[in-house]
């Protein structure tokens, strides 16, 4: 009894002293002193966050950074937005927040979120995320206006319904709110696709769309998290000049979600850092100062003195031959007269602004877009011919290829995708552990198969002047046929280096102080428990970040001869990043089969990143520059940078 006293006295003492230095009309956020736990989680659990101190008061502006690939920095929205529970709660009147229930709000509605590290709810089905590029389906037709303001969506006409009997649509939002719209779209750079399909936008123009919606719904407070995510670098300062005019006037307030390794915009004054389970708030000089003191940021962490390795690289057969291709919908333009060649051992960076065309020109190269089967066209033969009007030659071969005469199947398992779209798409199955996700990585599946859990096997031959570089993979053999056995150690093997090399081994070790870089002192044993335990962990319990890199060693597993990635490190923390860069420059400290120490991919095989980050490239044209090249997209057509 007295213990629960004392416990009520050290609550009353919490409180007492909260009110006397915060008025708890003007604070945004109080949270004076709290744990923060799942709901649930019984009285020894170990809360997500301890101690957490923060106060967020009117004018100041905040960001909340997170480090580590726990998904952290969700979990701090998450409590934001009363999906964690916290002991003690803050204390009435005011709560958590204390403008909204002095003016007599509820948080419920005036607090909104939106999160570009959170995915869409799949379920375990695996859906066709390459409906896009088709004809758009009748379900799919609702515009970007329309979206903003549903009552501008024609009512559904039945049978009995008047032939003639017109009806009038009418937006119900006000003059003002109408003016704040179009200020905003044009700030947005929305304008010219108002009236296009929703699905049929690029990933930048999606989300400053979602962006946009979410202001219009006026809530008092908007939760941000890593707005800047697949945003082109001219984008993003519009962007956050823009957010910073509606902070300012409050309409609504902004706190922005960041990675540890995004630049803090000069605006925010304010940050909460969060580590494991410790938040560090305060004003962002004093922050930033404390945790500069622990770590020196990943760009300054990279391995320095990296010789240049690949300034002699062999370069192999051309795996990717487009000439002149043309991708249209009615008249709009997206590609036009493009021409590119991908060859063995390339690293490509694929650049361009959102809505340059980056996607549709990878889903022509994976096969996905229908346009795709339509690229070949010729001169007539007859050269009396006349026709002046006829597009030059034109062709789109993919291992030598025309689409048309390769299977979609055979294609998934030649070339290995992480994109946007994929991580939006795969399936969520409760039963399918990392193991079978990464294992689904060989053949280009979506559920595992396989008696191990890597698949049956694909028996392409891909044209390689490399050949002897080539073992086991999409070339291998087929379950069933001799030299299965083989390759399904092989493949087996792969996992595991792929967990070592990529898995929470390099996680802490790269995040040890003490790491060391010397590779030849790699313990060439078998994965740790810690490995092993994590490919038995169902995937999708796993946090959002760690999601990610696993769908990224699913696409690096088969070794297979192109690999496209399509911002893969949007959502994973700096360590992940690090470790992924390292892993693909063939610095993983972690030794492969039938091939060097370290090495990520091999010279056999083409790898294409898309990123508007170039700080996020694993290569560089100093270091690499026989391999490492640029093609830019912009105005519909494309060409490489020398
Ligand atoms: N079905 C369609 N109908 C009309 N336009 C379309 C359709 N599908 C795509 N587009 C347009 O094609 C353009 C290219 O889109 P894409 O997704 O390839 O761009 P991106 O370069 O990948 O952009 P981001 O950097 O934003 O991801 C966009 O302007 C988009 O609106």
């Amino acid at each position: 009894m007295n213990c629960w006293l004392s416990a009520i006295k050290y609550r009353r003492s919490i409180i007492n002293a909260s009110y006397s230095t915060l008025s708890p009309h003007d604070a945004i956020i109080n949270i004076p002193k709290a744990n923060v736990n799942r709901f649930g989680d019984g009285k020894y659990a170990q809360p997500l966050f301890r101690d957490l101190t923060w106060t967020v008061r009117e004018g100041e502006s905040w960001a909340v950074i997170g480090k580590g690939g726990g998904g952290e920095k969700t979990a701090l929205f998450d409590t934001l937005l009363g999906r964690y529970r916290l002991a003690p709660h803050p204390p009435p009147p005011g709560g958590l927040f204390p403008f909204l229930i002095s003016a007599g709000r509820d948080p419920f509605t005036e607090v909104s979120i939106v999160s570009f590290g959170h995915r869409k709810q799949a379920g375990g089905a695996f859906y066709d995320y390459s409906a896009r590029y088709g004809a758009v389906q009748e379900e799919d037709r609702l515009t970007l206006r329309q979206h903003m303001f549903p009552e501008t969506i024609p009512p559904l006409r039945m049978p009995y319904d008047d032939p003639g009997a017109t009806r009038e649509l009418k937006m119900t939002i006000s003059d003002e709110e109408l003016a704040v719209f179009d200020d905003l779209v044009a700030r947005m750079g929305l304008g010219q696709f108002l009236d296009l399909p929703l699905i049929a936008l690029s990933n930048g123009q999606t989300r400053r769309a979602r962006i946009l919606k979410a202001v219009l719904k006026r809530p008092q407070l908007l939760l941000l998290d890593e707005p800047l995510t697949g945003l082109d670098i001219k984008t993003r300062p519009l962007l956050l000049d823009t957010l910073h005019d509606l902070h300012v006037k409050k309409a609504p307030r902004v706190i922005l979600g960041l990675r540890a390794q995004d630049t803090v915009p000069d605006w925010v004054d304010h940050v909460a850092y969060v580590q494991g389970s410790t938040v560090m708030t305060g004003d962002k000089d004093s922050v930033l100062r404390r945790i500069e003191h622990h770590s020196g940021g990943w760009q300054g962490q990279m391995q320095k003195g990296v010789l240049t390795r690949n300034s002699k690289a062999h370069l192999g057969s051309v795996l990717i031959d487009l000439k002149n291709v043309k991708v249209q919908y009615g008249d709009r333009k997206v590609l036009n007269q493009l021409s590119w060649q991908i060859r063995q051992g390339e690293r490509w960076h694929l650049v361009g602004e959102n809505g340059s065309g980056k996607t549709t020109l990878l889903s022509l190269i994976t096969g996905d877009h229908p346009q795709s089967y339509t690229q070949t066209r010729y001169h007539p033969v007859d050269s009396n011919s006349n026709n002046e009007s006829h597009e030059p030659a034109s062709y789109l071969r993919l291992f030598s290829q025309p689409r048309s005469r390769l299977p979609t199947t055979l294609l998934r398992s030649a070339i290995a995708i992480m994109s946007p779209e994929l991580f939006d798409a795969f399936p969520r199955r409760a039963s399918m552990t990392v193991w079978d996700v990464i294992g689904t990585g060989f053949d280009g599946d979506f559920v595992p198969k396989g008696r191990k859990g890597v698949g049956s096997g694909i028996g392409m031959k891909v044209i390689s002047d490399n050949q002897s570089m080539r073992k086991g993979g999409c070339e291998g053999a087929m379950e069933g046929q001799e030299g299965w056995q083989e390759e399904e150690e092989w493949r087996v093997g792969r996992v595991w280096e792929v967990l070592r090399a990529l898995g929470p081994e390099a996680w802490t070790e790269a995040t040890s102080e003490t790491r060391n870089l010397n590779l030849s002192s790699v313990a060439p044993e078998g994965p740790s428990d810690t490995t092993r335990d994590f490919a038995k962990i169902p995937f999708p319990s796993l946090p959002l970040p760690q999601q990610r890199i696993v769908l990224l060693m699913r696409a690096l597993v088969g070794r297979a001869p192109l690999i496209l990635l399509d911002e893969v490190w949007s959502g994973m923390d700096e360590t992940m990043v690090r470790v992924a860069r390292e892993y693909l420059r063939g610095e993983s400290p972690v030794s492969t089969i039938g091939s060097s120490v370290g090495g990520g991919v091999g010279p056999d095989q083409a790898v294409v990143v898309i990123t508007h980050w170039e700080e996020e490239l694993p290569w560089n044209r100093n270091e690499d520059s026989g391999v490492f090249r640029r093609f830019r997209l912009s105005g519909g057509t494309g060409w490489v940078e020398e």
